[in-house]
């Protein structure tokens, strides 16, 4: 078997050939060229498994290269390397499609990580191969589904993006998929057999940000019984997702910007760093861009982090997904509910959702469905099932005044009123009680709701002498609602 065939260009001779030394000691072939005029001869003549360049060559810029070669059609990864501290060198040749970068003097250890993770490279791991359902999702491997002129966009820069080591950003407003993404970016890499760990930002107490992220030494602090990895350790060799990166604390960001730069952390309690090989991707609902002008994100961070921009499409700007997604979703929640396997939406219902702003986008669309679900009758979804009411056609920046939160309150999610869809009366009741200042605030929130329900539900039940049809009719929703919140509550004729 032959070895993998490396090309290094650089014109400093002592340092060609202390690389040319420690990839030879891995086990590779190595050529090496001192100008871009020898390296292309090279690359005429030959395969390579990895290109590394010097960024400053006698007859022109390893930039120039790293174009050269990414825009050719074999795929070969080219790393640059970098003077000590030129951030903006990295940064452009990871824009230009460089697979990676390495700082002077390089650092053998990281050499010898990055070596490892090119030479992945071109070969897939084994749950990138095609699915069965490979048409639907719109590629080998990938989970995000769609096949509107924007999502076929993002596929190919995802496949693209899964290539290289050059940090993205992802943008997008909350549930259109930015950490689905980030998990294709990572399945489809050669890093996919290695840890993708997603880190939410915001959910971390400042205290123990530090330790969370680089992990810490037994004794470091009151409580640190063991030594402990922290998000990079656990992440090495793969992709670590910072999640809300927006929300980091300044004192966070110095560290983090720190740790990117060095590729290396060093545990809180500990003396010596360690070598991480980490792929960063970072997501956030928020514009990062206008954090940096107001001061609250660091701008030599952002530049590191936002070298890539992915930019996800709201749900409601390719509603020709919706069909793809609605059928892919009620698969999805067959493995719970039965009934969801031959379920299917009234034509109405699926020109509802089509008109339907989504200001959740598609986390939203898996909450109308699995709610519809419990309303439909034999497994048929009408307009009605889907509680669309009130918020339907929202324009996008009426929608925009959801957060997670309120979306999920409508939605239902892990409320009381929870698999049922808000409607007008229950909105009604919600907030006749949040009015009322001063009153006292009930033990649980869930049970002090449901019994307001129960009332309001027993009250419309007494004035139609028990007709379901009408009550439902007095209460502003569904017969099939109602008797689903009746079940829920314990509502029974006698009562
Ligand atoms: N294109 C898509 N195809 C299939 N499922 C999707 C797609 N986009 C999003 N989803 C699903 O929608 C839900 C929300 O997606 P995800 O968590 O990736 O969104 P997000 O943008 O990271 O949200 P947040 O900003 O709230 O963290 C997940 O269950 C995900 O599987």
């Amino acid at each position: 078997m032959t070895s993998p065939r490396i090309l290094v260009v650089d014109d400093e001779a002592h340092l060609r050939e202390l690389l040319e030394i420690a990839l030879v000691k891995m086990g590779l072939d190595v050529d090496s060229a001192e100008n871009l005029t020898v390296a292309r001869a090279r690359l005429a003549q030959h395969d390579y498994a990895l290109i590394l360049t010097d960024m400053r060559l006698p007859d022109g810029l390893g930039i120039e290269l790293v174009r050269e070669v990414t825009c050719g059609e074999k795929v070969i990864p080219i790393a640059v390397i970098t003077a000590y501290g030129s951030a903006d060198n990295a940064v452009m040749a990871l824009k230009a499609g460089a697979f990676d970068y390495l700082s002077k003097p390089v650092a053998l250890d990281q050499l010898r990580l990055m070596v490892q993770s090119a030479l992945r490279i071109g070969k897939p791991a084994e749950q990138n191969r095609p699915q069965p359902d490979a048409r639907v999702r719109g590629g080998p491997g990938l989970r995000l589904i769609g096949q509107s002129a924007a999502m076929q966009e993002l596929r190919t820069q995802i496949v693209r993006l899964a290539r290289s080591m050059a940090p993205v950003a992802i943008t997008g407003e909350s549930g259109s998929g930015k950490e689905l993404a980030a998990r294709d970016i990572h399945a489809l890499s050669p890093r996919a057999d290695k840890p993708f760990v997603a880190v939410n930002c915001g959910a971390i107490p400042e205290a123990l940000m530090e330790a969370e992220f680089f992990g810490y030494r037994k004794g470091a602090f009151t409580g640190a019984a063991d030594d402990r990895d922290g998000f990079f350790q656990a992440a090495n060799g793969g992709t670590l997702m910072l999640d809300e990166v927006a929300d980091l604390p300044l004192a966070m960001q110095v560290k983090l910007l720190r740790a990117i730069q060095e590729r290396r952390v060093r545990k809180v309690g500990a003396t010596a760093e360690e070598a991480v090989d980490v792929r960063l991707i970072s997501a956030t609902h928020q514009n990062l861009s206008e954090c940096v002008e107001s001061g609250r994100f660091r701008q030599d961070l952002y530049y590191r982090l936002n070298v890539i921009e992915l930019k996800l499409p709201p749900l409601r700007e390719r509603l020709d997904d919706i069909s793809l997604l609605v059928a892919a979703i009620l698969g999805r929640l067959s493995v719970f509910a039965p009934q969801a396997e031959q379920a299917s939406l009234t034509p109405a219902a699926l020109e509802a959702l089509r008109a339907y702003a989504f200001p959740g986008n598609v986390r939203e669309l898996e909450n109308i469905l699995e709610r519809a679900l419990a309303f439909a009758n034999d497994g048929l979804i009408e307009v009605a099932d889907l509680g669309l009411k009130g918020v339907a056609g929202a324009r996008p920046a009426e929608a925009s005044m959801f957060d997670d939160g309120e979306i999920d309150a409508l939605a239902g999610v892990g409320a009381p009123i929870a698999s049922a869809a808000m409607t007008a009366s229950e909105t009604a009741v919600a907030g006749a009680g949040m009015q009322r200042a001063g009153l006292e605030l009930p033990p649980s929130l869930p049970d002090y709701l449901d019994d307001i329900e129960r009332d309001v539900i027993r009250q419309a039940l007494a004035r139609t002498h028990f007709n379901r049809t009408k009550a439902a009719d007095l209460l502003g929703i569904s017969f099939r609602q109602l008797r689903y919140r009746m079940q829920r509550l314990s509502i029974h004729e006698q009562d």
